[in-house]
């Protein structure tokens, strides 16, 4: 399928169904591969065109309509024309695209309302009377960008819930999180900006919005492109380089129904690289790696390997050679199944260069007894503020599990309950395994926790934020957070969609208990407030994850360390510096981040004449 990325035009699959009086569907049209886009014709007035292969095309007057958007994030959503009694259904749009589509056509809505309001009637009058005259044939245009203005206007819109012609459903059914003052949330989603653009493709200046923190930088928008120009990526980086962040914007860039989401560097991935590959090249009868399905992948292989279960009879066993292949790197068909390669190389989690260069060094399993000494010395700093505790992050699950209960069991004041709901009864299990958010959350006023979504990025309400409850709120609880902001925890829903295609959702209130997390289940998050003890870490990659998972060494409290622990990967080692050499070989291996020299390109590292720049690079060394 096509990707198109202005905010002006959808593709995706839509059908359109006319009502009669007594509202019985007399007529439907369904297009497969549908071009939905926002035009104007002479007079201003804004248009939805839809068109199938440049021949069917059905125009709809933008006016007393009201969108569902509902199901946006899985690429759903209808609008429903009241005057002409018909409807469009949207489906297997990329979620991103949608989202900056309806956001345009909401602005420009308010932006049309706003200016109609000024013309009176007779002047309105007039100006269709010349139209209708015009011996002119009806001229349509694709609407223009956004501009800074619109976006103002909008947001103002937004703020005094003015819904009459906007495409929104009405104010009183509009979900609003509020915050413990009674403020409304922030309307973060209308004003993100497009996920297929360095800055937003609407040409909006960025401000000082969240927004802004989220756009794309020059690295990652390169990736972006090579992804939605159909190469089979993979692409890396250390930690708070922004993968995930990256992914979930390529992600929303792609139509659900041909997307699936897997393990990344898991053994899944690895059995998949070896069997599955040969079994889509069959069924498909392509001869293409995958059979021609698009790879996309992402990980950084420094960071905690994949867990093997290796007992007798497990059906990872029986292909088990020395040493043990658990990296999808090391199967057969990586190397033709892998086009372009990538590496992130700006960090965003950490700030300070001193912290980011001892965990590049660590990251590699190299300790030197400067960083043996400064990780030592942190841990008579005091990281507590405003009653939150530091997370303790523990090498192992139980230790983590009985210090949460231990510690819930210790607060006197009343246990509540919150039970998620989730679509399929059957498969909490399922979902328990794929989201950091639990069927069953158990709280006490007392309790340390940790958000689980973005809330609002301008006042830090973010993933990984920690807080405490203070009190509860028409039966939701009350969170104090470490810069003391205040916020009702409402029930928020996540959706995942299984291998098979199928879509589950959880409604539950975004916390989780956070004295302690394992190492393991850290992965992923950027963390406020930390403590930890790295003397028992047992894994390859298990120091950096929790060390990495820190903003700064002030907020961090490591109890002991022992250099001997902190150890990487062999095999990652060697991947990464082949992977660095191709990097600077082969034109398909890009290093990101700075122009391509072309002696660099030209020069070949054999011999080891590695240039300076590779040398000043940790990832090149094997200890
Ligand atoms: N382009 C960007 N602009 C602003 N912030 C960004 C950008 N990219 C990533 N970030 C922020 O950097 C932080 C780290 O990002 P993310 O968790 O995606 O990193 P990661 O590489 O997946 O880390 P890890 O490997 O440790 O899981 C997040 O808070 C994310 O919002």
């Amino acid at each position: 399928m096509e990707s198109v990325t202005q905010d002006t035009v959808l593709i995706c699959c839509a059908s359109i169904e006319w009502l009669n009086s007594q509202n019985v569907a007399m007529k439907k049209i369904i297009y497969k591969n549908a071009k939905l886009i926002l035009i104007r014709n002479d007079i201003r007035e804004m248009f939805l065109q839809i068109e199938q292969d440049k021949m069917t095309t059905t125009k709809l007057k933008l006016k007393d309509i009201n969108v569902f958007k509902k199901f946006m994030a899985e690429g759903k959503a209808s609008i429903k024309f009241n005057a002409e009694k018909c409807s469009v259904y949207i489906s297997n749009a990329p979620p991103g695209c949608l989202i900056f589509f309806l956001k345009t056509l909401f602005i420009k809505l308010t932006k049309d309302h706003a200016e109609n309001k000024t013309i009176s009637k007779d002047e309105m009058n007039k100006k269709l009377r010349s139209h209708l005259l015009s011996e002119k044939s009806n001229h349509f245009e694709e609407i223009s960008p956004v501009t800074n203005a619109e976006l103002d206007r909008a947001k103002k819109a937004v703020v005094s819930k003015s819904t009459v012609t906007t495409p929104s459903p009405p104010a009183s059914k509009k979900r609003r999180l509020i915050d413990a003052k009674g403020n409304p949330k922030a309307a973060k989603q209308l004003y993100a900006p497009s996920p297929l653009s360095t800055k937003s493709s609407n040409g909006i200046k960025p401000d000082d919005t969240v927004a802004v923190m989220e756009v794309l930088n020059e690295e990652q928008n390169q990736i972006m492109q090579a992804c939605l120009s159909g190469h089979n990526i993979f692409f890396t980086g250390s930690a708070g380089t922004g993968k995930s962040f990256l992914l979930r914007k390529i992600i929303a860039a792609f139509p659900p129904d041909g997307t699936t989401i897997t393990a990344s560097t898991g053994v899944a991935a690895c059995l998949i690289g070896g069997l599955v590959e040969a079994v889509a090249r069959e069924v498909r009868r392509n001869d293409k790696p995958f059979g021609g399905i698009q790879l996309i992948i992402c990980g950084d292989f420094f960071q905690l390997p994949p867990v093997v279960k290796i007992d007798r009879g497990n059906i990872y066993e029986y292909k088990r050679q020395e040493p043990m292949k658990r990296f999808c790197f090391q199967s057969k068909s990586w190397q033709s199944c892998i086009s372009r390669c990538f590496e992130l190389r700006k960090v965003y989690r950490q700030k300070d260069p001193k912290f980011i260069e001892i965990l590049n060094s660590i990251r590699i399993g190299r300790v030197t007894p400067e960083i043996t000494e400064q990780l030592l010395a942190t841990a008579r700093q005091k990281i507590e503020t405003n009653g939150i505790l530091a997370t303790q992050l523990c090498s192992h699950t139980k230790d983590a599990d009985s210090i949460n209960q231990n510690k819930l069991a210790n607060l006197t004041s009343a246990e509540k309950v919150f039970e998620a709901t989730d679509s399929d009864s059957y498969l909490t299990k399922t979902i328990d395994s794929q989201l950091p958010v639990p069927h069953k959350l158990v709280l006490k006023i007392g309790a340390q926790v940790m958000l689980l979504k973005n809330v609002n990025l301008s006042t830090g309400l973010v993933n990984g934020a920690r807080g405490v409850i203070i009190k509860y709120t028409d039966g939701f609880p009350v969170v104090q957070f470490k810069n003391k902001q205040e916020y009702i925890a409402k029930p928020e829903k996540w959706v995942i969609k299984t291998p098979t295609g199928s879509v589950l959702q959880r409604k539950q209130v975004p916390l989780k208990l956070a004295w302690a997390f394992s190492i393991h289940k850290s992965q992923g998050l950027t963390l406020d407030c930390l403590e930890m003890s790295l003397s028992k870490v047992f894994e390859a990659g298990q120091a950096y994850v929790a060390l990495s998972r820190a903003q700064s060494l002030d907020s961090v409290r490591i109890i002991d360390f022992e250099a001997k622990t902190v150890f990487a990967d062999p095999q990652v080692l060697l991947f990464y510096r082949n992977f660095r050499r191709q990097i600077m070989e082969v034109p398909n291996y890009i290093p990101l981040g700075q122009k391509k020299q072309k002696n660099d390109l030209k020069r070949t590292l054999s011999g080891l004449k590695l240039t300076k720049s590779i040398m000043d690079k940790p990832l090149v060394t094997i200890n």
